[in-house]
């Protein structure tokens, strides 16, 4: 589940471009997982966009709490 979701927007993506996204997994800590993700040109000479995320583990149970 998104707890946590950063998104900073470095430069313009043309419409109709082809852009290259990677995410990785940056740390794990318990159910935390802390990743990493960017956004460039397919070339990787551009950066467009960079973004940070907290995704915490959850039951089932969690979601039918509401
Ligand atoms: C680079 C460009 C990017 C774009 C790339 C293009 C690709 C595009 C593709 C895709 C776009 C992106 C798509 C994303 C869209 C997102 C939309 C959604 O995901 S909709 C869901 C929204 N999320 C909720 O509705 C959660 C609501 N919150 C909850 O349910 C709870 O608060 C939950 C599950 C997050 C945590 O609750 P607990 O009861 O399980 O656990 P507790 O004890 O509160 O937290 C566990 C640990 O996490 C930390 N924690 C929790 N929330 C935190 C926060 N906001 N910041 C920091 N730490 C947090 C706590 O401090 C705790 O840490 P300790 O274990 O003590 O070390």
């Amino acid at each position: 589940m998104t707890a946590n979701l950063n998104i900073n927007y470095r430069s313009p993506i043309p419409l109709g471009s082809t852009v290259l996204i990677e995410s990785t997994l940056d740390k794990e800590e318990g159910k935390k997982k802390f990743i990493l993700c960017s956004v460039t040109s397919t070339d990787g000479s551009r950066l467009h966009t960079e973004a940070t995320a907290l995704f915490v583990s959850i039951s089932v149970s969690h979601l039918l709490r509401g």
